[in-house]
């Protein structure tokens, strides 16, 4: 009996965390029309990166106590540190892939890597009232991006299995224009429909390319960045009166692969987290008072796929790339 059917194993670093300064710029990345993202300076480059190593090599290791085959995660750890200064790109996406590739010709007895990295997001500070600072940044607490990429050994080289893409933590409220009505109604509805609700909703938003090659940023015009992911989703709430969550996540994934033609699917889990009222009225103003939510949470799961786009003709128009990013 082969020992490795149907059984997991596999092991790992996590919270290896790793800054690096001027990482070369992402530039000429495609403007669209609801962004005003044109590039990321990479002054500050910071991730927090997890992964995850396979192989039956590994098996002693667990089995028998045998470690003549295991490289510690300590090692890991520092691989993928020193990696970042040998990297010559400029995205995350482009970084994992790269030290995935590093491992599997380093270590013979990998066979698979998988490496997950969220992005640690620097803001640009201002150095006067009408000038950017080069020098100081201030650490975002806000969304952040995140990459997964998993590589298998094969006959043939390296080989990718599975990528993605991500925006994570977007909080998001529209104070009014929701809608929540038509639901079923039976005896366990307590809950009023609502023809303007204040909608807040949590996303976590993943995108996945049709050539992964395009996720590295070598050719930014093929690049899509989180911030502008960000930016389709916050445009369509503003312009949308939406009927519910379901068909929010709906429109936005539409739009995004409008958008990107790059794209193949664009996956979404949300969470509702709308504000309870404390305060209905005050006369005189159009202002409420609310309060967070009582802890259970709705949430939904969708992915948006190509065909889902191209049955329609695409909407709005692509800006023409601007050659210099900001
Ligand atoms: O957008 C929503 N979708 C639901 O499925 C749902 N269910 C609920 O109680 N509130 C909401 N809101």
């Amino acid at each position: 009996m082969n020992l490795m059917n149907e059984r997991a194993l596999y092991y790992g670093k996590g919270a290896v965390f790793a800054y690096r300064t001027y990482v070369k710029p992402l530039l000429g990345v495609r403007r669209i029309p609801e962004s005003s993202f044109s590039g990321r300076s990479n002054i500050v480059f910071g991730l927090n990166a997890k992964v995850s190593v396979g192989g039956s090599a590994f098996l002693p290791s667990f089995t028998e106590g045998d470690n003549s085959m295991v490289v510690a995660t300590d090692s890991m750890k520092n691989f993928i540190q020193r990696h970042l200064a040998s990297y010559e790109g400029s995205t995350i996406e482009g970084f994992i892939a790269y030290v995935a590739k590093s491992f599997l010709e380093k270590y013979p007895q990998m066979e698979t890597v998988k490496i997950i990295g969220e992005e640690l997001p620097f803001n640009g500070a201002k150095a006067s009232s009408s000038v950017e600072s080069d020098l100081v940044f201030s650490r975002s607490l806000n969304e952040s991006s995140e990459a997964m990429i998993e590589m298998v050994r094969t006959e043939n080289g390296a080989m990718i299995n599975n990528h993605s893409s991500s925006i994570k933590k977007l909080q998001l409220i529209k104070v009014h224009g929701n809608s929540f009505v038509g639901f079923i109604r039976d005896e366990y509805t307590t809950l009023p429909e609502d023809s303007n609700r204040p909608l807040f909703v949590y996303l976590n938003i993943n995108w996945k390319y049709e050539n992964v090659t395009d996720s590295y940023g070598e050719d930014p015009y093929h690049y899509v960045a989180a911030e502008q992911i960000r930016d389709i989703a916050t445009s369509v709430f503003h312009e949308m009166e939406t009927p519910s969550i379901q068909n929010l996540i709906y429109l936005i994934g539409c739009r995004i692969l409008e958008r990107f033609p790059q794209l193949t699917e664009v996956n979404f889990e949300s969470q509702n987290h709308t504000w309870e009222t404390v305060v209905d009225e005050i006369p005189g103003t159009k202002s409420k008072v609310y309060t967070e939510p009582r802890p259970p949470y709705g949430f939904q799961v969708f992915s948006i796929l190509r065909e889902d786009v191209d049955k329609d003709k695409p909407t709005g128009t692509i800006v023409e790339n601007s050659s210099q990013g900001s």
